[in-house]
This record gives structure tokens, sequence and C-alpha cells, in this order.
């Protein structure tokens, strides 16, 4: 199923295989438009990856759930062992780039959080 009245089965047919896959980085999309976009989101919502990246920016989509195991101290652990990029796109990549950057360069960091009412941006900046 794909989200109703942006994509139709034929629009989804027409993009290239990466499109129809799924992508972690968006910027790697063959085809890059909203309706392209608007895919990749919904199918790794479908399993459960509310994050994705598109380059240094980090898509957030709300589940409306608890997800098993996303921000538990394993997830602390691992992300602040990685750079950027190195491991699956989360809200902890940014924390921890942020802080890396913290240290190198001895200057303020700053995160820019911005989406629609409920999209989840409270309850995000609390679990950093
Ligand atoms: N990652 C998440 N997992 C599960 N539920 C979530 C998550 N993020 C948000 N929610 C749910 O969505 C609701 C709205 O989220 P939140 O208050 O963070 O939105 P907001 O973008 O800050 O809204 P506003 O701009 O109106 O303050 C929360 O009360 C919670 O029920």
């Amino acid at each position: 199923m794909y989200p109703r009245n942006s994509l139709s089965r034929d629009l989804v047919l027409s993009m290239h295989q990466n499109n129809r896959e799924g992508v972690e980085d968006m910027s790697l999309l063959s085809d890059l438009h909203e309706a392209a976009i608007m895919l990749n989101l919904h199918l790794r919502y479908q399993q459960d990856k509310i994050y994705t990246n598109i380059g240094s920016i980090l898509a957030s989509v709300n589940p409306y759930k608890q997800i098993a195991g996303l921000y538990d101290e394993s997830a602390v652990d691992m992300y602040s062992r990685h750079h950027f990029g190195e491991l699956p796109p989360h809200i902890f990549a940014i924390a921890n780039e942020c802080y890396r950057c913290l240290w190198k360069r001895h200057d303020s960091q700053c995160v820019l959080i911005s989406g629609e009412s409920g999209a989840g941006k409270t309850e995000r900046a609390r679990s950093c």
C-alpha cells in the first residue's frame, strides 16, 4: 500500500529501482522529487525505521507508538562510539556529532528542529 493521494502505482513503477527499495540517505535517491521522498519515508516507516538522512539533515516520522530498543542504553552506547553516517540514521547520531564538534572546535553547536505541531519535536529533543 502506498500513501493515499500522493503516489499512484504507475508513478512508483516508473521510479528507479533504488527508489522502490528505500534508502537510508535520500540524497542518494536516483529520482529525487516530492513523491520519491514520500515513498522512501513510507517504505521505511512500514519497517519502523522512523529516521532517514538527507545528507547531514535528519528526517523523522512520528510513529505514535514505542519502538523497542530505539532509545535504550545499548543504542546510546553504540551511537556514542561511531561517527555520523557509520550507523543507521538516528537522532543520537546527530547528538553525538554535535558533541564531537563541541570538543573538536571548542565552539557552540546548534541543532534546528522543525516540523508541524504534533510532529514529535519535543519528544525527540527530550530523548537526547
Ligand atoms: N518518537 C515517538 N515515539 C512515540 N510517540 C511519539 C514520538 N514522538 C512523538 N510522539 C507522540 O506524539 C505526540 C506529540 O509529540 P510532541 O509533543 O513531541 O510534538 P511537537 O512537535 O513538539 O508538537 P508542538 O509543536 O505542538 O509542541 C506526543 O505526545 C507523543 O504521544
